[in-house]
């Protein structure tokens, strides 16, 4: 079968017309996701299946939430997340203020720390060690970008790897760059582009991958991730000659190059499926907040050709979240141990 036939879900048309209704994140046995059931009808020629991130990552959260409370139950624990905010970015704020929301969605404890634009590096590595040395924190989080004089690797590296739940620290990637070695943590945001993938039915043993971009929070870690699925990848970046042509021969294509729209609909290969990385802001008088958001594909021309395609918004951006929470998950059940009986 290829792989065309393999991702399905609504068409453009399909999920416009829908109605969102959302049921509330309580923890409830684990049914089959609602996202994969939409997957089970049968492709429509020409017009991608659209792969709701939203809803998987829902669905995810979901499960994460029934897990919170059977810890809860068994060790009167809940997982911690901490989040670093410096400064005062609208954007950032924006990111912080969801992943608040989500802890608290699924009954994460969330400890929260902003300090002002002009905190020295010594108040951020300050901020945490003390995360660190805390025993309710599990997960540290510093948002991303800090401001420009203060180093962010030497504060990345600060972060105890058994609590690194960004998955950025240096022994982490290296970890998952070394064929026979875990890391303790995969980054939120390639994790959830592989999730997209699996949870969609998307095989990639054997097929051919390409990457555009290649920084150390998605395009490389997404590379490995894709290449440890037996999948041929191929990494485009700003120096690569053609990189039209490298798309073109992908089965598999993740775009995360911080150019909005740069991935034309003629570049994919038809059949190809499409992860959407890129989130950019783009002046819209008719929009209320007065942008829109657009990934870094043309999202009209990719879905003449895609097999299937996430969308900006509600593509992997609500996967990254998930993610951080699954992670934290993770990591505090390693954390707080099995309970005693
Ligand atoms: N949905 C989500 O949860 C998240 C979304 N994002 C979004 O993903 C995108 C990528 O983010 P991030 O990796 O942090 O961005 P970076 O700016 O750190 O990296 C961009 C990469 O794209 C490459 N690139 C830039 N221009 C071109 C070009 N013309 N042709 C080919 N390659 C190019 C760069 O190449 P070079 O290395 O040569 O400079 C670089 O490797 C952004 O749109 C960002 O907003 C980011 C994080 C999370
Ligand atoms: N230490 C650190 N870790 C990160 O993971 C990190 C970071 N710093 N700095 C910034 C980027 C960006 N990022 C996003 C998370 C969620 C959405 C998201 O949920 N987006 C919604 C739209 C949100 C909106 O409407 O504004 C969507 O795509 O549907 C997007 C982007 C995490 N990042």
């Amino acid at each position: 079968m290829s792989m065309a036939m393999q991702t399905r879900g609504p068409s453009v048309a399909q999920r416009r017309g829908a109605a969102a209704a959302r049921p509330p994140l309580a923890p409830a046995p684990l049914a089959r996701s609602r996202a994969l059931r939409v997957c089970a009808a049968a492709p429509v020629a020409g017009a991608a299946k659209i792969i709701d991130g939203k809803q998987i990552a829902e669905d995810i959260r979901r499960e994460i939430a029934a897990e919170v409370a059977a810890l809860k139950a068994a060790t009167g624990k809940a997982p911690g997340l901490a989040v670093v905010l410096v400064g005062a970015r609208k954007d950032s704020e924006t990111y912080v203020r969801s992943k608040k929301k989500a802890c608290a969605e699924v009954g994460f404890e969330s400890f929260g720390t902003d300090l002002p634009e002009d905190a020295s590096e010594q108040e951020v590595l300050d901020v945490v060690a003390r995360y660190n040395a805390d025993p309710n924190v599990h997960g540290i989080l510093v948002q991303l970008p800090l401001p420009k004089h203060i180093d962010e690797q030497r504060v990345l590296d600060a972060i105890s790897i058994t609590k690194d739940v960004d998955g950025f620290h240096p022994q982490n990637i290296g970890s998952l760059a070394m064929r026979g070695r875990s890391p303790l943590y995969v980054s939120c945001t390639p994790k959830g582009c592989l999730e997209l993938l699996k949870r969609s039915g998307v095989e990639l043993k054997g097929k051919t991958a390409a990457v555009v971009g290649r920084s150390n929070i998605v395009g490389l870690p997404v590379a490995l991730l894709l290449q440890n699925e037996d999948a041929t990848v191929t990494m485009v970046h700003s120096r690569t000659p053609d990189a039209a042509e490298v798309v073109r021969r992908a089965d598999v294509v993740v775009a995360a190059c911080g150019r909005a729209e740069m991935v034309r609909g003629d570049w994919i290969k038809p059949g190809a499926v499409v992860i959407d990385v890129g989130i950019n802001a783009v002046d819209d008088a008719a929009a209320k907040r007065g942008y829109r958001l657009v990934g870094d594909v043309d999202f009209k021309g990719a879905c003449e050709r895609a097999s299937a395609i996430t969308p900006v918004p509600g593509g992997v951006g609500p996967m990254t979240i998930a993610m951080l929470l699954q992670n934290t998950l993770e990591g505090a059940k390693r954390q707080i141990g099995a309970p005693a009986n």
